[in-house]
């Protein structure tokens, strides 16, 4: 009948204006395992092998939060300075999380953070973007260069989260996870709050996403 058939692209429609992209940029040195990170992240798994990235590789994941189904867009950008310039201007266009990454076996890719976020800072990327900073190829105990307090000191200075992790350690798969998750969860709620305030301008009620904020984020 019509009436159910009007009912379906309603429904459609709103599912479509619900579904919400974040982009999240993968910075730092060439080599410390942005793109490992990343496909571990949306494919599981890690890559056999893999070579210096040109520009930038998109790479999504829809994940589930509070019953909301969130795109997360990482961008997993180039380290090498010949393969980014001509694309740093689109890494921090209305880019919603940073996360910077240095190895954990190679102290240079740590002391050149400061550089990275410089760059980001020179980009205008607001101070509500939320950054986190990861420490990889943990895997390589005996190798390791930069102490965690060490990291730790340096992340609290630049108010951000750290994780330690493996992009190659399969034990590690929920930790690398858990990088972007968080960062999905802190934009969901920061975001929720702004589509609030749209929808009371509208005079506009959407009784699922008022909620959806008051039960809390499991991050
Ligand atoms: N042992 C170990 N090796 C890793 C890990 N993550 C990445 N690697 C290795 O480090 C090398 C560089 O990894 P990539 O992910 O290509 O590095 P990248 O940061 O994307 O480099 P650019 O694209 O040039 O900026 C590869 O040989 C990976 O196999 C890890 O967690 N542990
Ligand atoms: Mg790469």
């Amino acid at each position: 009948p019509l009436t159910s058939s009007v009912d379906l692209s309603a429904s459609s429609l709103e599912l479509s204006i619900q579904t919400r992209i974040f982009k999240i940029i993968v910075i730092g040195d060439s080599n410390v395992g942005k793109t490992c990170l990343t496909f571990r992240f949306t494919g599981g798994s890690f890559p056999d092998k893999t070579e210096a990235t040109i520009g930038v590789d998109f790479r999504e994941k829809a994940v589930e939060i509070e019953g909301e189904t969130i795109k997360v867009q990482v961008w997993d950008t180039a380290g090498q300075e010949r393969f980014r310039k001509s694309m740093v201007e689109h890494y921090y266009r209305n880019v919603h999380a940073v996360v910077f990454v240095y190895d954990v076996t190679k102290m240079a890719s740590f002391r050149n953070l400061q550089t990275w976020i410089q760059e980001c800072n020179g980009h205008r990327v607001s101070a509500s973007v939320p950054r986190v900073l990861v420490g990889n190829k943990c895997d390589l105990v005996d190798q390791i260069q930069v102490p965690s307090n060490m990291a730790l000191k340096f992340a609290d200075a630049h108010n951000m989260l750290l994780f330690e992790t493996s992009a190659k350690d399969p034990r590690e798969s929920q930790n690398v996870d858990s990088i972007f998750m968080s960062l999905a969860c802190r934009l969901k709620a920061q975001k929720s709050l702004l589509y609030r305030d749209v929808e009371r301008e509208d005079g506009r009620v959407r009784l699922t996403q008022e909620t959806e904020t008051k039960s809390n984020c499991p991050c």
